[in-house]
């Protein structure tokens, strides 16, 4: 994204966005509720077009090119996708049904290596064992866990994850953080945006981090660069303390 704006009437959702992200490179997009992240997301997803400015997703300008023909090469879980997904659809074929960017079995029969693949990711998220359920009747861990393996179903070259453990419970977020750090550090991953509120959310193995607050960048570069008291308590406008255990951050409000 090169001087990146988005504006709605009169409001400023977001202004002078500089950031890249590389093939290589696991980011995390941290802000609080309004800050923009979604909007930065849907950019990157190529659902929205800047105001201002110029952005490229796997090397093609929106604005200039089919977006429908780079859509395949983008992994991506947001809430509203869930949302999107017929609650009698079978989990299997909420899956497999991303190599053709549809929801609904609209075929007979898939591709076997299409189902085999479906069932590996499933099993890789830890949600194999709900492959014949109704989608509908999972619960909203199970069904994020299912969605990222949607995400990955068609082989992405980006994968954007738009506050993946919003409304998780604490094992199933800790779960989950787990899962995405394995992702992380499997060097065949796909490059990774992740939105989150929370520094506790943030797998081990991602790299770097964009702050952003008011529709503007605060901070962006190296996760242990950005990642500091300073910086969280501007974005958050709050006197924060951080913390970092291990691998892990952690933090609060400054007693
Ligand atoms: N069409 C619109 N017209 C006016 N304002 C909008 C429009 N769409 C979004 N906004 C505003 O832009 C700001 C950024 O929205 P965005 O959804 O990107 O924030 P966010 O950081 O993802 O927030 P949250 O953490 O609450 O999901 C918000 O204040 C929102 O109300």
């Amino acid at each position: 994204m090169d001087g990146v704006g988005v504006r709605r009437g009169k409001t400023t959702l977001l202004a002078d966005v500089n950031w890249s992200v590389e093939l290589d490179e696991r980011w995390v997009v941290l802000g609080p509720n309004g800050a923009g992240k979604t909007t930065l997301l849907k950019m990157a997803s190529t659902e929205m077009h800047p105001t201002t400015g110029t952005v490229d997703v796997l090397g093609e300008r929106l604005g200039k090119t089919n977006v429908f023909d780079i859509r395949p090469l983008i992994g991506l879980c947001s809430g509203a996708l869930v949302d999107r997904v017929p609650g009698d659809e079978v989990v299997r074929d909420v899956v497999v049904s991303a190599g053709y960017a549809v929801f609904g079995r609209w075929r007979e029969e898939y591709d076997s290596l299409d189902t085999d693949r479906a069932a590996e990711l499933l099993d890789l998220l830890g949600v194999a064992h709900l492959a014949d359920r109704e989608f509908g009747t999972l619960s909203e861990g199970e069904r994020k866990r299912v969605m990222i393996s949607r995400a990955l179903m068609t082989d992405p070259e980006l994968l954007l994850l738009d506050e993946p453990a919003a409304g998780l419970d604490l094992g199933g977020r800790e779960d989950l953080v787990a899962r995405l750090s394995s992702l992380a550090l499997d060097a065949d991953a796909p490059a990774s945006v992740l939105v989150t509120h929370h520094v506790e959310e943030i797998p081990p193995g991602f790299t770097h981090c964009l702050l952003l607050r008011d529709g503007g960048v605060v901070a962006q570069g190296l996760l242990d660069d950005v990642l500091t008291e300073a910086n969280l308590s501007k974005t958050f406008d709050q006197d924060l303390e951080l913390q970092q255990a291990g691998d892990r951050y952690f933090a609060r409000r400054r007693a």
